[in-house]
């Protein structure tokens, strides 16, 4: 399976007719990993709504590779800050779960997840239940079962917002280390612009009139310093708007 590029082209989103986001233009290349900063409201998860398929758009476009994204689909797979696991089911179960889904033969599918488990380092625990395991290891596990269905493009809307620094900062260079191996493009949504610089290959900042400014990673020094000034541009505009 192939990463899949992500297109936006002139999008206006709304809930009930109020337009959160007006004449949208982003193109997400295959198998990069684009991270959208902006301010509070300015309707980065509705994009990552539109583009996960869950939320029409009211003009414009929104397209997966060549193809207009009309619903949710297998290829395009979201991942939030609420683990969303089976509580019922163990870490390995949940794991397979994706594996059913993906069509892997039942005879193989234990040996799998145990080696995605693995991979984002929870051997070991693998029959626990969720409510067993703490918070970095239940986003442990939504890694692991999100990149065991082998989506071709992952949208992530701030997955490790409710953890603390220490495991965050983990799960960040965790992430990093899943990524660079997985043909997988990336929408990555953030408030934290270190996260943005350490995970992203490109980094854009979303404001009331659309993308605001977008940065390659390394493009020169004092980038940080040039996306926080951006962020408080959009911010200000955001509530003047
Ligand atoms: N289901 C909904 N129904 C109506 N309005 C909504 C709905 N979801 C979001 N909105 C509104 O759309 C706007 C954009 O919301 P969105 O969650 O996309 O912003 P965001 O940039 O992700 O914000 P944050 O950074 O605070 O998470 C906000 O004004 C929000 O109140």
């Amino acid at each position: 399976m192939s990463a899949l590029s992500l297109h936006a082209s002139g999008v206006t989103l709304a809930y009930g007719g109020t337009p959160v986001v007006t004449g949208l233009d982003l193109q997400v290349r295959a198998g990069e990993v684009l991270v959208v900063v902006g301010p509070s409201g300015c309707g980065k998860s509705t994009l990552l709504r539109a583009f996960a398929g869950l939320l029409p758009v009211e003009a414009g476009s929104v397209r997966a590779g060549d193809t207009p994204i009309t619903g949710p689909s297998r290829d395009r797979a979201l991942v939030f800050q609420d683990d969303a696991l089976l509580p019922w089911r163990s870490a390995r179960r949940n794991v397979e779960l994706a594996l059913a889904m993906r069509g892997v033969p039942r005879a193989r599918r234990r040996a799998e997840a145990l080696r995605w488990l693995d991979r984002v380092g929870l051997d070991g625990t693998a029959d626990r239940l969720p409510r067993e395991l703490s918070g970095g290891m239940r986003q442990r596990v939504q890694l692991a079962r999100t990149l065991a269905a082998q989506p071709r493009a992952i949208l992530m809307d701030e997955p490790f917002g409710a953890l603390d620094a220490q495991t965050r900062a983990t799960m960040q260079r965790l992430l990093a280390d899943v990524l660079a191996g997985a043909p997988a493009t990336v929408v990555f949504v953030t408030h934290d612009v270190d996260e943005a610089l350490l995970l992203g290959d490109r980094i854009v900042v979303l404001g009331p009139a659309g993308v605001a400014a977008g940065f390659r990673r390394d493009e020169r020094p004092g980038l940080r310093d040039l996306i926080l000034a951006e962020l408080g541009v959009a911010v200000l505009k955001e509530e003047m708007a």
